[in-house]
């Protein structure tokens, strides 16, 4: 389905190269991939990934399906740039922060608008992403950004756009809350007695094999966090200073807090 499509890329940073990554990966042909950014030189760019780099009206000119992995306050620009090359043939697929489709819309008058969150594990294929196809899109349009953002990790549908702020503030950001949960496990590994590089080991395989049960097994995690705790035994000490601590409020709050500043982005 992608590989009859000339895909470009606006923006090639963290996220922008993992897509760009990922669709290579799978297979998609070099030349059916085109990219641009303001900052990354053309040279860097054609380098290191072998494709074709364009200023961003030509890449929209170019382009059946036109990905924007720019900072959301840079989106307005983008579109004014690419706006001459839009009619309803263009897919635009959005993976800023906040920026609502009707926004796009009002900009470009004309195309198909899709807007979508991953996470920054697409780096290495493990993303959670979701996505909400705006209207005038077509089946074939969502089974198209369910493939791209497919190709970095998995990949739910939301169907009503008011919730991707909620993704945004869970799973777009949520890896940063995990890095500290590792660092800081790290950190209390080092302070009893471990070796940095074990630690942190430990620390990460230890949050990978707990999400890949949730995962696998469909438990609840309170059940599966009750089949760690031991009548009196050590964990159960550890959860109580978790508990002391508001450790668990505390995550609550930091995803409201980023859905908010998902919305204030967007508006
Ligand atoms: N970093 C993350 O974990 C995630 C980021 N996002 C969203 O992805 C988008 C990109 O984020 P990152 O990749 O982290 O940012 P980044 O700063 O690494 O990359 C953005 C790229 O856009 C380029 N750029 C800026 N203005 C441009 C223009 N007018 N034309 C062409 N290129 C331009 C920059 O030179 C840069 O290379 C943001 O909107 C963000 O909200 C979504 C999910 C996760
Ligand atoms: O911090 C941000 O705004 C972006 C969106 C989700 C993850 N990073």
């Amino acid at each position: 389905m992608l590989k009859d499509k000339i895909i470009g890329i606006i923006g090639v940073g963290k996220m922008g190269s993992a897509l760009l990554t990922g669709l290579l990966n799978v297979g998609i042909d070099k030349k059916n991939i085109l990219v641009s950014d303001a900052y990354i030189p053309k040279e860097t760019v054609e380098e290191r990934f072998g494709v074709k780099f364009l200023e961003n009206p030509q890449l929209a000119k170019e382009s059946d399906i036109i990905i924007l992995a720019v900072q959301p306050i840079d989106i307005p620009e983008c579109l004014q740039e690419i706006y001459p090359f839009i009619d309803n043939s263009k897919l635009i697929i959005s993976i800023a922060a906040g920026i609502k489709v009707e926004v796009m819309r009002s900009i470009l008058k004309k195309g198909r608008f899709i807007r979508v969150m991953p996470n920054i594990a697409a780096i290495v294929k493990q993303a959670a992403s979701a996505i909400y196809c705006g209207p005038r899109t077509t089946k074939e349009d969502e089974e198209i950004a369910m493939a791209i953002l497919g190709v970095v990790g998995e990949v739910v549908v939301i169907h009503n756009e008011r919730f991707m702020d909620a993704v945004t503030g869970l799973s777009g950001s949520g890896p940063a809350y995990i890095f500290e949960v590792i660092e800081a496990l790290a950190d209390g590994g080092v302070k009893v007695g471990l070796r940095r590089e074990d630690a942190l080991k430990l620390a990460a395989q230890t949050v990978k094999g707990a999400a890949e049960l949730v995962l696998k097994t469909g438990k609840h995690p309170a059940e599966l966090k009750d089949m760690v705790a031991s009548p009196g035994g050590t964990t159960i000490y550890g959860l109580a200073e978790l508990e002391k601590r508001g450790t668990r409020g505390g995550f609550i709050e930091a995803v409201v807090a980023a859905t908010k500043r998902s919305e204030e982005l967007g508006s």
